[in-house]
């Protein structure tokens, strides 16, 4: 963020900016979930990636398109908007989960709020373990803010089969809207394009009503061409989202496998007609990085991308840095991390 950004409400009129910038609400359209289609193996195995151009293009992204002072509280906002907020550690405990749900339902303070002349906004969903998942949905009960819960033997993916199938009914059994799996690996490793197809067409239909997001480990694929050919087999075979990482691999969230995946969405897009969402995952903990994603997005796929149904941040601490930023945006002070700890 720019640190000479005026404070004051006076210079935000958030709806106008947001409007102006394209990231505004549209009216909730009620869109058919991507049912999938047939694998279509000609498909994955026409997929060429350029990677050196893609790099090239990806490097250019930070600052490329700066976005201008007086609506970078409005794309903030939006990228509030847009996050799961996360907790996904061994030590997580029902009363970490029930800060984080209280700061889901008001991630930005009253007085932050007042000072921007904005509405009250709240996260994207809460995003937590299995355990997690009863504490999360009373915490959030009236709210209108989904729980989603990772499965499927996350974050490895390596447990039994039938446990994994049995995993996701009972997470929705227990209230989870969004269902975040994790794909075998060594499908797309040792190119087994059927099996992949197979197991995510099975969590799909564990899932039911539940919207399933498949979480690919990107950092474990190897190469861009795998990432981009997994993309389009999940969403053949009925995905609702596409997520980058599980946040535990060594290498998570990037811009270039961002910038396939985004674009294996557009493709899909253009040959069935239905709309996937993309969710970047782990590492992404910065207010400038959720700008650079969200103008990506804008870029590449247009406006309807940029709503809670289509794009989510998998993060766990970017909620305190925005709020850091907005608050400095609000008052012209900054303060110190620590006050914006989450959780
Ligand atoms: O899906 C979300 C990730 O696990 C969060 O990763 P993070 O803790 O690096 O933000």
């Amino acid at each position: 963020m720019n640190s000479e950004t005026q404070p004051g409400s006076a210079n935000l009129n958030t709806q106008a900016d947001v409007a102006h910038e394209g990231t505004t609400q549209l009216p909730q359209v009620q869109e058919p979930r991507n049912p999938g289609t047939a694998l279509d193996l000609d498909w994955v195995s026409s997929v060429q990636i350029n990677t050196s151009a893609i790099e090239r293009r990806a490097k250019t992204l930070p600052g490329r398109r700066s976005v201008k002072k007086e609506y970078q509280a409005a794309w903030l906002l939006k990228a509030i908007s847009l996050i799961d907020l996360t907790t996904l550690s061994g030590d997580d405990t029902k009363g970490r989960v029930r800060r984080l749900c209280a700061k889901a339902r008001q991630p930005l303070s009253a007085e932050i709020v007042k000072r921007l002349g904005v509405e009250p906004i709240t996260t994207g969903a809460v995003c937590v373990y299995h355990e997690m998942i009863e504490t999360a949905v009373k915490a959030l009960k009236g709210s209108g803010i989904p729980v989603a819960a990772v499965s499927t033997g996350f974050p490895a993916g390596l447990s039994p089969f039938h446990l994994r199938v049995a995993e996701i009914e009972e997470s929705v059994k227990a209230g989870a809207a969004e269902i975040d799996i994790v794909i075998s690996r060594r499908h797309v490793l040792t190119g087994n394009w059927q099996a992949l197809y197979d197991e995510m067409r099975t969590f799909r239909q564990a899932c039911g009503n539940a919207h399933v997001k498949a979480i690919l480990a990107t950092g474990e694929l190897g190469t861009l061409r795998n990432v981009v050919r997994a993309s389009l087999v999940c969403m053949m075979a009925g995905a609702d989202f596409i997520k980058t990482s599980t946040g535990k691999e060594s290498v998570n969230a990037t811009l270039p496998v961002s910038l396939v995946m985004i674009r294996a969405i557009r493709d899909y897009f253009d040959r069935t007609g239905f709309r996937v969402g993309y969710k970047p995952a782990g590492g992404i903990s910065k207010a400038k990085d959720a700008v650079t994603y969200l103008t990506l997005i804008k870029d590449e796929l247009g406006t309807r991308w940029l709503q809670p149904d289509l794009f989510r941040f998998g993060a766990s601490s970017l909620l305190g840095d925005i709020e850091r930023q907005l608050e400095h945006f609000a008052t012209g002070r900054y303060s110190a991390a620590h006050r914006h700890a989450i959780g």
